[in-house]
């Protein structure tokens, strides 16, 4: 996670209704394009149900301090419990006590406001955003299908020992993208989480729950969840078959946050038909990542390196070759691997990693689950036309589960990069055998903003209309908010072969759209704090249980920007409020302008500063879209030249 340097930072302007729609005519008629958008009501909220499952963190890990050494690695024989001070001591890479939320809606319940009752009064008006999709009502018997399909080819898999294509150093293939079948993966996903629940409580007392209005009533929610526990009880028997049929009668019981008084590990022989028919987090990972167990780090990456003799270790062993690492997190390390990008993240082992309690399996889940949704807005993949459509979010190509130590390959191209740039992140030479981790292969989306120097103010235009644009469709598809768009999470790749009218293409409530790149590809990436609504579920990191994010320097453009959020949500994380992703555009303006491109003209920065101050009034991305600043740089469709999308 980068660190800003201090300059005064803005307060979050209150919000507001858009106004000023400067964007008179953007070439082609842009204006009747976006007076329709407007017109539209603000498009794309996915539907909200009735809420019935949620989780929370426990409480008592808010209270470690920070860089607090954790001892229950070492009670329980982790080989890398270290009572050595850990190496980071950013604020804003202490993220120890986050933990992915999710909140789940019940078939066939109506669409809810959403409401915190407690904070309705302070809290900006919700866009009246819809989405087409609805759940609930009558089974959808070609999720079942594909579920069933799924199911079958997971058993056919677990009885040959090699799944996907990894296991031969020489092999050095490039992998396409792997199809996910993501509303199978949800259906899974939600039978799972509802027979969890279901499971700890007993059987009459949830027969007896009466119906109750899915709106929260009190602010109970917040003491009413407890911390999932590990799944790795799956281990041994990662896949139990789930029948998904006549599951909604007994869902639909749940309707109600207040209702989730989970106080014990669930038990899971209290209700043998649903807990039965669920799988495991930690099965549900390997299903969506097509592997029956777990596979060495260097398996996984030998499916996307060229061999190369040169490349052994002290032993003679070939290892996998172009191994580079190109930038780490708090919670993972990026290595380019051929020509794709894996991002590493431990996970479930009970020792710290930099510091920071590992992510669990669920949120590990839930974070692929977010990354299946956004790549589900890519509009390339022979889908029928797409109401929402765009490529500025990075695509993920593949997971892959792997276990054991990190492979010395990695370890060498871990320590070139030490030896270069300065990790802030600890050695990774000591994890134990059992360590799991998820790697992300993603797409090389080139430099983050940090270590890119944009050469004019047409690119700096480029990268502020290509995010803007981004965040905008995905606010209307799925409620997206990153909230986390800070200079290491946006790349940048300048593709020479553009030429200078060279556009993107997106899609934004069914209009298709422009955006001028000027050779410059932008792609946003890490959505570990993100928030989104799948239509199922909306999933979000509760940040009201960290405090420290918001304790980072005064006037630090970052530290004020997580400050803003707080200010905007009211530390009410589960709703949307897409205002947070304007305070983002404003820190970007502010990063672009701090950055002091020597080619700036002085009316270049006059025209950054005029922007800036009329972001503050805008209340979502869409709506910045609107201003003035980018009329020259969004086209409609027909007034574009050849794109890219
Ligand atoms: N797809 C990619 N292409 C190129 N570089 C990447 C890619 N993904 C990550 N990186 C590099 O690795 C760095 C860390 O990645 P990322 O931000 O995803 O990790 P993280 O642990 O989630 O970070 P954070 O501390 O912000 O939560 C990025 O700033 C970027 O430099």
């Amino acid at each position: 996670m980068a660190r800003e340097a201090a300059a005064p930072g803005r307060t979050a302007g209150k919000a507001s209704a858009p106004s000023g729609h400067h964007h008179a005519g953007a070439r082609g008629g842009g204006g009747d394009l976006w007076s329709e958008i407007m017109a539209s009501g603000g498009g794309g909220g996915a539907a909200r149900i009735g809420v019935v499952y949620g989780r929370r963190r426990a409480a008592q890990e808010a209270s470690r301090p920070r860089g607090a050494v954790d001892v229950r690695g070492v009670a329980a024989g982790e080989k890398r419990a270290s009572f050595e001070p850990s190496k980071r001591t950013s604020w804003n890479r202490s993220l120890s006590i986050r933990g992915r939320e999710s909140i789940l809606f019940a078939p066939g319940t109506k669409i809810q406001p959403q409401q915190n009752p407690c904070r309705a009064q302070k809290r900006p008006p919700k866009p009246g955003n819809r989405v087409k999709r609805t759940f609930g009502g009558p089974p959808d018997l070609k999720k079942e299908k594909a579920y069933f399909e799924e199911v079958d080819a997971f058993e056919l898999m677990e009885e040959s020992p090699s799944p996907k294509n990894f296991g031969t150093w020489a092999r050095g293939m490039e992998q396409n993208y792997i199809v996910h079948d993501l509303s199978a993966i949800l259906e899974r996903w939600k039978i799972s989480k509802l027979a969890k629940f279901a499971a700890s409580r007993p059987l009459f007392d949830i027969m007896e729950t009466p119906v109750v209005p899915s709106v929260r009533s009190d602010c109970s929610l917040h003491d009413s969840h407890r911390t999932p526990e590990k799944d790795r009880g799956s281990r041994t028997n990662p896949m139990r078959r789930t029948i998904p049929s006549g599951l909604s009668d007994k869902t639909s019981i749940f309707t109600s946050f207040s209702e989730l008084k989970i106080k014990e590990e669930p038990d899971d022989s209290s209700i043998p038909s649903l807990s039965a028919e669920a799988m495991t987090a930690f099965a549900q990972l390997l299903l969506v990542c097509n592997q029956s167990a777990p596979i060495t780090l260097a398996e996984a990456f030998s499916t996307y390196c060229l061999y190369s003799s040169f490349n052994e270790d002290v032993h003679g062993n070939s290892t996998p070759g172009s191994i580079v690492k190109l930038g780490e997190g708090t919670f993972g390390e990026a290595f380019r691997a051929g020509s794709t990008v894996c991002k590493v993240v431990p996970f479930d082992g009970t020792s710290l990693v930099n510091g920071e309690t590992q992510k669990k399996t669920e949120e590990v889940l839930e974070e692929v689950l977010l990354c299946l949704t956004l790549n589900n807005l890519r509009a390339d993949r022979g889908d029928n036309v797409k109401e929402n459509s765009c490529h500025g979010f990075i695509e993920t190509k593949d997971f892959w589960v792997c276990q054991g130590p990190y492979d010395p390959s990695l370890i060498c191209a871990w320590e070139d990069w030490d030896a270069k740039c300065c990790s802030e992140n600890d050695h990774p030479n000591d994890f134990s055998n059992e360590q799991c981790y998820i790697v992300f292969v993603q797409a090389d989306g080139g430099r983050d903003l940090e270590k890119f120097a944009l050469i004019d103010y047409n690119e700096a235009c480029s990268l502020l209309v290509q995010v803007t644009a981004a965040l905008a469709v995905a606010e209307s598809a799925c409620e997206f908010e990153h909230r986390d768009l800070h200079w290491g999470n946006i790349l940048l790749d300048r593709d020479e072969t553009q030429d200078k009218n060279h556009t993107m293409g997106f899609t934004l409530q069914g209009k298709n759209m422009c955006t001028r790149t000027f050779g410059l590809n932008v792609s946003i990436i890490d959505f570990t704090l993100s928030r989104i609504n799948t239509g199922d579920a909306i999933l979000f990191l509760d940040l009201s249980t960290d405090p420290a994010l918001f304790e980072g320097p005064k006037r630090d453009k970052q530290a004020e920007t997580y400050r803003k959020m707080k200010q905007i949500t009211n530390d009410y994380w589960e709703g949307s409020f897409p205002k947070t992703n304007v305070v983002w555009l404003i820190y970007l303006v502010d990063i672009v302008l701090q950055k002091r491109y020597s080619t700036f003209t002085s009316k270049d920065d006059r025209e950054l500063r005029a922007f800036k101050k009329r972001l503050a009034k805008y209340d979502s991305a869409k709506d910045c879209l609107t201003d003035s600043f980018f009329c020259d740089l969004l086209l409609s469709d027909e007034d574009a030249q050849p794109s890219t999308a």
